[in-house]
């Protein structure tokens, strides 16, 4: 189960990132619903795992967390249909796309990209692998996030913009996808600040959990 999980560590393979695939969240942060998916780049190097910590970076004063359906690509292709884009996947995994928001609106603000706001060390905590056939329908899972026990996020992959197939189809027109890298789709709305010492708790349905803390 985990040996995929470091074996896209290993490969050092890219993670792509959608942003604003949730109604909800582009409207709690002011942004307009968009017409075609927003991506970002992750460095490989921000990876986390269980037992390590999420850091908030040099001057960030409000580090938010963004809990997220992750899937983990199986083969490489360009500009893969839409028919075939779950042939691509290989499983998934939980994540959060912890992302320093004073940094992303004064970038937003300037016309500039995200990169420090979202690709800064520790900023892709992840869970262990989860196989295809553990997760029956990607499309139709709740997402949850709790901040020191108390609920911030409770969403579910139905309600995504652009559906997990679309993304893949999408995505590969621009970049090759690669065996091990991994796409990120998206945070449903609750997004929020954390701080030291908070515990941040995060589920895929009943199918995994993972425990982060904050220093
Ligand atoms: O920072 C944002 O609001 C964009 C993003 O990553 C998301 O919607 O998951
Ligand atoms: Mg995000």
């Amino acid at each position: 189960m985990a040996s995929m999980l470091t074996q896209f560590r290993q490969l050092g393979r890219k993670i792509v990132a959608v942003g604003r695939n949730y109604r909800a969240h582009a409207a709690e942060l002011g942004n307009p619903v968009p017409k075609k998916p927003i991506l970002f780049l992750k460095p490989t190097s921000s990876y986390i795992t269980e037992g390590e910590k999420i850091r908030i970076p040099e001057e960030c004063s409000s580090l938010h967390h963004e809990v997220e359906l992750g899937i983990v690509i199986s083969k490489n292709g360009c500009r893969i249909s839409e028919q075939e884009a779950m042939n691509y996947v290989g499983g998934y995994v939980l994540a959060l796309d912890m992302t320093a928001r004073d940094f992303q609106d004064e970038a937003k603000k300037k016309g500039q990209p995200w990169s420090l706001a979202k690709g800064f060390d520790t900023s892709c905590p992840v869970s262990n692998f989860i196989d295809k056939d553990t997760l029956s329908d990607p499309s139709n899972v709740r997402l949850w996030l709790k901040v020191n026990n108390a609920i911030k996020q409770d969403g579910s992959t139905s309600d995504m913009i652009f559906s997990i197939p679309y993304l893949i189809s999408y995505i590969s027109k621009y970049f090759k996808l690669e065996e091990g890298d991994v796409i990120l789709t998206g945070t449903p709305e609750g997004v929020g600040p954390v701080s030291n010492g908070d515990v941040i708790e995060a589920g895929l349905g009943d199918i995994i959990s993972m425990k982060f803390t904050v220093e």
